[in-house]
């Protein structure tokens, strides 16, 4: 009995059936290679290895969510739209995983890690910062990165281009200047807080990727701890200094007017943050909190979508074609182009919603179970950690026929009718959705319909050139590159 009830070698509870039924009726049960659960499953920890063990998981289990036991806690895995749906809805599961106690040290209690009644409440006075209007604001800035951006495109035509080197500078300067109000290229401590911010990512991905580094013991002896303190002091201290010269304008009241050299100063989400400060409901490290999260969550993810994206357009010339023809209508003059007219833009965003369903950003997400609950029917003992498997749901051949071939075609409003509505879930869904979607959208949209418009992109890299690793976020293990002819010299 008391083996049934517990996974003893695991030193954990085990998952059972609501109605009393057969575990693997509900659930595929991954056979352990050793005693101890699943723990000793996967012994190389490469980014790469435990990207592939999880695809491997999910061919292993025919496409049916599976369970792990690890040390301490069962693991349900989730790789189907139908259950994801109630882990998405569910007011109770909002808690996140393990996995997330490695952004702690950076993000703190952020919206994207907190939880219950701070979450909740964060959650609030955030959502108008990312409202219509203020949307429509940020678009000038897009604009104005697009061009500096268009500018060094045009020093690189007909020579090999590595977008690894160019759109993350882009997405940065974007959410930088939209989150705090700052331009990072004008400032001195700019390149290195944008180094800071990668170098925290390294170490991150280095936590990720072996299990024992979630332990801070063996992290501090044989991990890069040093770097971590020294980068994440860098980032801290600027996000705080800036929070506090915007802070000195706002109590003023001189937000909104001219600064020294006759610019009006323009909206910033730390705006939103700082009126919420004025009224009790924040205090300076939860504003830091808020402006690094965003930092983190709008930099990197819209990045990875803009890269494979391009990467798609280049090998596959005739849906480059069909955008060409969409983004040729637009006016002539950038500056003219309102978001009206890029949210029209509906074949280029079929095209990025393939490029998301294929290569997930965000390609796992993580919940936990606070106390024992029952999720699809499985009673979760306490602390049993879920993850949801965007990367794999999206490539459900139930939902999406020829899961691996790219077929924007089916983001088109007819296709999409009859769709599960959390098949496609990019952005997550329920109430921890991603609250930038729209504004990573337009970011892309912008950038993209400058860039079809002006190049043509040719391929260099290839898929099958590329090995996919396991991140917070999706990466390749190289750098994806592609070369652009200039369309006007055509
Ligand atoms: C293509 C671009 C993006 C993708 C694919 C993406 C994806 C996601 C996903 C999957 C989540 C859920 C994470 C989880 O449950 O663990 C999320 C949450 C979040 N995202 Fe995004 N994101 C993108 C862009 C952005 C941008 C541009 C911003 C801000 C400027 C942003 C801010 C956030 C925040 C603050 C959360 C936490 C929301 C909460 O828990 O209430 N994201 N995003």
């Amino acid at each position: 009995h008391f083996n049934q009830s517990y996974f003893i070698l695991s030193l954990c509870k085990r998952i059972r059936t609501e109605d009393g039924s057969p575990l693997e009726d509900k659930i595929y049960v991954t056979p352990t290679k050793t005693r101890f659960g699943n723990n000793f499953d996967l012994l190389s920890f490469t980014s790469a290895s435990i990207f592939n063990f999880m695809r491997d998981a999910c061919d292993q289990a025919k496409g049916r969510n599976y369970l792990w036991y690890f040390f301490h806690a069962p693991m349900y895995n989730v790789v189907r739209a139908e259950e994801a749906e109630e882990i998405f809805q569910s007011p109770k599961l909002i808690t996140k995983n393990m996995v997330y106690d490695l952004l702690k040290p950076f993000l703190r209690e952020g919206l994207l890690t907190s939880t219950d009644q701070k979450w909740h409440s964060r959650r609030k006075a955030l959502t108008p910062a990312f409202h219509f209007n203020i949307l429509q604001s940020f678009l000038s800035i897009f604009k104005e990165e697009c061009n500096k951006l268009t500018k060094v495109l045009n020093q690189s035509v007909d020579k090999e281009l590595d977008l690894n080197q160019v759109i993350p500078q882009f997405t940065l300067n974007n959410v930088c200047e939209t989150a705090l109000g700052v331009k990072l290229d004008d400032m001195t401590e700019g390149l290195r807080y944008r180094q800071s911010i990668h170098a925290i990512e390294e170490v991150m991905q280095q936590r990720l990727c072996n299990p024992f580094f979630y332990n801070i013991v063996y992290f501090y002896l044989f991990g890069d701890y040093r770097k971590q303190v020294d980068n994440l002091k860098i980032a801290h201290d600027f996000s705080s200094q800036i929070i506090e010269k915007r802070r000195t304008l706002f109590r003023s009241k001189q937000l909104g007017q001219a600064d020294d050299f006759g610019k009006k100063q323009r909206y910033a989400m730390l705006d939103t943050l700082l009126a919420a400060e004025a009224e009790g409901q924040i205090d300076h490290e939860g504003i830091c909190d808020e402006v690094n999260t965003f930092m983190f969550e709008g930099y990197d993810t819209t990045s990875t979508c803009l890269i494979f994206t391009l990467l798609m357009l280049a090998l596959h010339e005739d849906v480059q074609k069909r955008c060409f023809e969409e983004v040729e209508n637009l006016p002539e003059d950038s500056d003219e182009i309102s978001v009206f007219q890029y949210n029209e833009l509906i074949y280029l965003e079929c095209v990025i919603k393939e490029s998301l369903r294929m290569f997930p950003s965000v390609p796992t997400i993580g919940r936990k179970c606070m106390e024992e609950c029952v999720v699809n029917g499985l009673v979760m003992p306490e602390n049993t950690q879920i993850n949801v498997h965007i990367f794999d749901i999206m490539r459900d051949p139930r939902h999406f026929p020829n899961p691996n071939t790219f077929q924007p075609d089916r983001f088109l409003p007819e296709n999409t009718v009859n769709r599960h509505p959390f098949a496609f879930v990019p952005f997550s869904a329920g109430q921890r959705n991603c609250i930038g979607q729209k504004f990573a959208i337009l970011e892309i949209k912008v950038l993209l319909a400058a860039m079809i418009r002006n190049f043509r992109i040719l391929p260099i890299t290839l898929l099958s050139d590329i090995t996919f690793e396991n991140g917070i976020v999706l990466r390749t293990q190289q750098n994806v590159k592609v070369k652009l002819l200039r369309r006007k010299q055509e």
